[in-house]
């Protein structure tokens, strides 16, 4: 790392998948223990699968992955080791999205899913300083049935979520299926967000807005391809969770020089930096900043900029935003 490179600011990560943590190391753990056989020879031969040409050829393998994901344990140490390298990275609160449907449907109740996640969760704070919030997100090229099934499933056994996401193949399955699960939450009083424009289209960002009312819209970098949604997003001060590392590695962009973050940033758009899959990108939310400085040269103000946004759009308390944001600040001042 070249000297002149600055740390990571004191940051919220808002765009995270759970299940896309799971290390490779891990993968190999959990199925000796679990007593299962992996289509893999080797740590170097799974690794070497993580070449990916679009977000269909990732997540034929994260969700391949997830199968060593039996029990409640195993939920619960591969959120605690995320939780640690989050911690080493700079992060102080984190709202986190899990795939119950991608257990469900492998048998694997939600008891054991969601109970193994929370079971680290609860402990987070004391463990690591990192304040918590779990989203359950919901399969786009699942039915909506299915997902409307699952929320009702996950409301009566009082599943300490916040909110619901909406994630997997985006093309195709825009967020108009969704507005019934949408309402639901809604009337159920939990916060939401969605996936849109990582791969698709601005229209499914106006639609996640529109139809599905989401508080914060993940990815959303293809709104530049829209002037007017540009301008309609820095008046709303929509928060969009940008993923640049995930980007380039799932070639929604050519490469992190081509990425739009600074073009964002100049617009005014409201945006934070996160890892979304950070083990299968090579990136934690930390190598996100440090990629991003390296090659746009962003100054500490821009890092604080995009720290505190990322506090600021969370569904962390008042008092947790307003003690994260002296934090940012401290961190902006100890530079001048
Ligand atoms: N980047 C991503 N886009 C859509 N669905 C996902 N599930 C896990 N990571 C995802
Ligand atoms: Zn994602």
């Amino acid at each position: 790392m070249p000297v002149d490179l600055l740390p990571t600011p004191p940051c919220a990560e808002l765009h995270l998948h759970i299940e896309g943590t799971l290390e490779p190391e891990l993968i190999f753990e959990l199925a000796a223990r679990n007593g299962l056989d992996l289509p893999y020879d080797s740590l170097e031969d799974l690794r070497a699968r993580y070449r990916f040409t679009d977000l269909q050829s990732f997540l034929d393998l994260y969700y391949s992955n997830m199968d060593v994901l039996r029990t409640e344990a195993d939920f619960t140490d591969m959120t605690r080791a995320y939780l640690r390298r989050a911690s080493a990275a700079g992060v102080r609160h984190v709202e986190m999205m899990m795939d119950p449907q991608a257990h469900l449907v492998r048998g694997v109740p939600l008891s054991v899913s969601v109970g193994g996640v929370w079971a680290a969760l609860a402990r987070s704070e004391e463990e690591f300083g990192i304040s918590t919030e779990l989203i359950a997100a919901f399969l786009r090229d699942h039915p909506v049935a299915e997902a409307l099934e699952v929320l009702e499933e996950l409301l009566a056994m009082g599943a300490p979520i916040i909110g619901i996401g909406l994630d997997s193949a985006e093309v195709g399955n825009p967020p108009s299926s969704f507005i019934d699960l949408y309402r639901r939450a809604r009337e159920a009083g939990l916060r939401s967000v969605a996936h849109a424009g990582e791969e698709g289209p601005p229209a499914y960002i106006e639609e996640a807005l529109d139809l599905l009312q989401a508080d914060r819209i993940d990815h959303g970098i293809r709104c530049l391809d829209d002037p007017d949604l540009v301008d309609r997003l820095v008046r709303e001060k929509v928060p969009l969770t940008v993923c640049p590392l995930s980007n380039v590695r799932l070639q929604a962009v050519p490469g992190l020089a081509e990425h739009p973050l600074p073009r964002m940033l100049e617009h005014g758009l409201n945006i934070s930096v996160n890892s979304d899959d950070p083990a299968y990108f090579d990136g934690y939310v930390d190598d996100n900043f440090r990629a991003v400085q390296e090659t746009f040269g962003l100054s500490r103000a821009q890092l604080a900029l995009l720290a505190a946004n990322s506090i600021e759009a969370s569904f962390a308390s008042a008092g947790r935003r307003a003690e994260l944001l002296g934090e940012v600040r401290a961190w902006e001042a100890a530079g001048a």
